[in-house]
């Protein structure tokens, strides 16, 4: 009887399609694909060779709404892992962790030991990445709280641990933020005492001067931005006005009405060479917003962190869909009581969030077309209210009616509490990690040269509700299909086959060669070490 072992140590790939140098990985990876024309499928492979940089830079993260439920907590969470602390619960001592995050607490099996065992390791290890303990945290906020007053008002950590934490994080405040009322709930003026003022061109201007000054005076190799601050608006889309990178530019020197804070805060990363990731469901990434990530070839990733409701939504109608049973009715309700759930109050700000959670399903429906007829969808209602009393705990009901065999019926219900500020922290720490690795990765087809990934990072779609991709390439929400790419995409990067789950080893009758352990399996792999980029 097999079993599973776990590793934690860094390991070297053993392969005459790797090198390593002191500060990199190069892999040669054949990456297989299947052409379907009409009846006629046809296997195709592309030689594709990935680079790495394996010295960990030093990280700066930038979060616009840092004072909120959710900015305030990850801040704690880095505080509370970085010190080891632990508190006291009436359920007992607690200790941090970042459970809840993909690459500091899941595993993925790298392969099988010689003796047919599989080998899990942490998901974090298939490459070098930055660790949130060393991330140097900052940001902006349009309230002037300090972190320790934003933790306590947002009452998401145990008393005892804010009770530990308040000295380390009383001394840290926000700087001020862009603050244009129409686009966020009328409700959130009374908190907005830390505002920048002039013209949005010199506003911009402002944030740009705040990257560069956070950069230099921490010593950082690299930033990364995030937004984490309230819902907006959508932003309409006008010829002219953001639909080119030149007229996004023109219309923010011209102080259009239209151009949201969080465009802004996008176009000033973009120049300042930060990856730039949208935590909320808005379309701060407007056509001309794209086209400047491209021509700076700077990352951008949105949109919604996909933190509890709505990743059970993507793992529900996965399991139903492809069983071949046809949901019909998704009813999502919930009801909060935080500051989110306030600003989500306002129906410009709810229909943002609406829109985000009911196109979680689209590319599943579509992809069963025995079940669903073109252009046939589930019905699907998604009601959000605001209840002060609950607080950051969000409570879900979901209720899942299905058709299966025979005229059958099938109706799963669902309540979940989602402690929304818990379960969305460690998704910003994933957001970060995965933004900042990818930044050190380089693809080249055979005799090309060496190129980023797209401007529009689609891999960090595990992460996010309303998946934004490289116009024109299809929008997966599938959770675990979004799972598979990443830690394939980090496989072929290390010089290993994506996970087939096929196990054929243990299928078949007869052994297959090459289990056996090589020649020198104590060879040591290379530290990854922090320098600068
Ligand atoms: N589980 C989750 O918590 C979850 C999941 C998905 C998306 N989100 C989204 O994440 C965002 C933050 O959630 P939260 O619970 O932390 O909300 P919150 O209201 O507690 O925090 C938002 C913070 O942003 C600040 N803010 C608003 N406009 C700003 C601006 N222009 N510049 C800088 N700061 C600004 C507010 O003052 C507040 O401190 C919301 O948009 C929410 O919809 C949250
Ligand atoms: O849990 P989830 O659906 O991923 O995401 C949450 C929603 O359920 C909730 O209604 C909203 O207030 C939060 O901002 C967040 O978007």
């Amino acid at each position: 009887m097999t079993s599973t072992t776990f590793n934690d140590k860094p390991f070297v790939v053993r392969s005459p399609d790797v090198t390593y140098t002191d500060d990199e990985m190069v892999s040669k990876y054949t990456y297989q694909t299947t052409l379907v024309e009409g009846n006629v499928v046809t296997p195709k492979s592309e030689t594709l060779y990935f680079k790495t940089q394996t010295k960990v830079p030093k990280v700066g993260v930038m979060l616009v709404g840092l004072g909120g439920n959710n900015g305030s907590t990850v801040a704690a969470g880095i505080l509370a892992n970085k010190h080891g602390l632990t508190w006291n619960t009436k359920e007992g001592e607690k200790k941090a962790n970042y459970w809840g995050s993909l690459c500091m607490a899941s595993t993925v099996r790298l392969g099988n030991d010689s003796n047919g065992n599989a080998v899990n390791v942490p998901l974090r290890n298939l490459l070098p990445t930055a660790h949130p303990n060393d991330f140097v945290l900052g940001g902006w906020d349009i309230c002037s709280d300090n972190l320790a007053d934003a933790m306590v008002k947002a009452s998401v950590l145990d008393y005892d641990l804010q009770q530990k934490l308040k000295p380390m994080m009383v001394d840290k405040k926000p700087l001020p933020s862009i603050y244009f009322p129409d686009f966020i709930a009328a409700n959130q003026s009374e908190r907005a005492d830390n505002v920048l003022t002039g013209t949005k061109q010199e506003q911009m201007d402002q944030i740009r001067k705040d990257i560069r000054e956070f950069k230099e005076k921490n010593n950082l190799d690299k930033v990364v931005v995030l937004w984490t601050a309230n819902t907006e608006r959508f932003s309409a889309l006008e010829p002219g006005i953001n639909d080119t990178k030149e007229n996004i530019l023109a219309s923010i020197t011209r102080g259009e009405e239209e151009v949201s804070p969080s465009t802004i805060f996008a176009c000033a990363s973009i120049l300042e060479g930060c990856s730039y990731i949208n935590g909320s469901p808005q379309n701060t990434f407007v056509p001309g917003v794209i086209e400047l990530a491209e021509e700076h070839k700077v990352y951008i990733g949105g949109d919604d962190f996909k933190s509890g409701q709505t990743k059970m939504k993507s793992v529900m109608v996965d399991f139903l869909v492809s069983a071949g049973i046809k949901p019909t009715s998704i009813v999502s309700y919930n009801h909060l009581g935080n500051n989110d759930g306030r600003n989500l109050s306002a129906p410009q700000q709810f229909r943002s969030k609406e829109i985000s959670k009911s196109n979680v399903v689209d590319d599943m429906v579509d992809s069963n077309k025995m079940l669903y007829k073109e252009g046939e969808h589930p019905d699907h209602v998604v009601v959000i209210k605001y209840v002060p009393y609950v607080g950051d705990s969000k409570r879900a009901l979901d209720e899942y009616t299905s058709e299966i065999f025979m005229g059958g019926k099938n109706t799963i219900s669902m309540h979940n509490t989602c402690e929304d500020s818990l379960l969305a922290s460690p998704l910003i720490f994933d957001l970060v990690i995965m933004a900042e690795l990818c930044e050190r990765i380089q693809v080249k087809k055979e005799g090309g040269k060496w190129e980023g990934f797209h401007s529009v990072l689609s891999l960090l779609s595990y992460m996010l509700k309303a998946p934004l991709v490289p116009p024109g390439t299809p929008v997966v929400n599938a959770l675990f299909a979004q799972r598979q790419a990443i830690i394939n995409v980090m496989r072929a990067c290390a010089g290993l086959a994506p996970e087939n789950h096929m196990l054929l080893e243990h299928r078949l009758k007869s052994e297959i060669d090459g289990l056996a352990a090589g020649p020198d399996a104590s060879v040591e792999a290379p530290a990854a070490k922090r320098v600068k980029a």
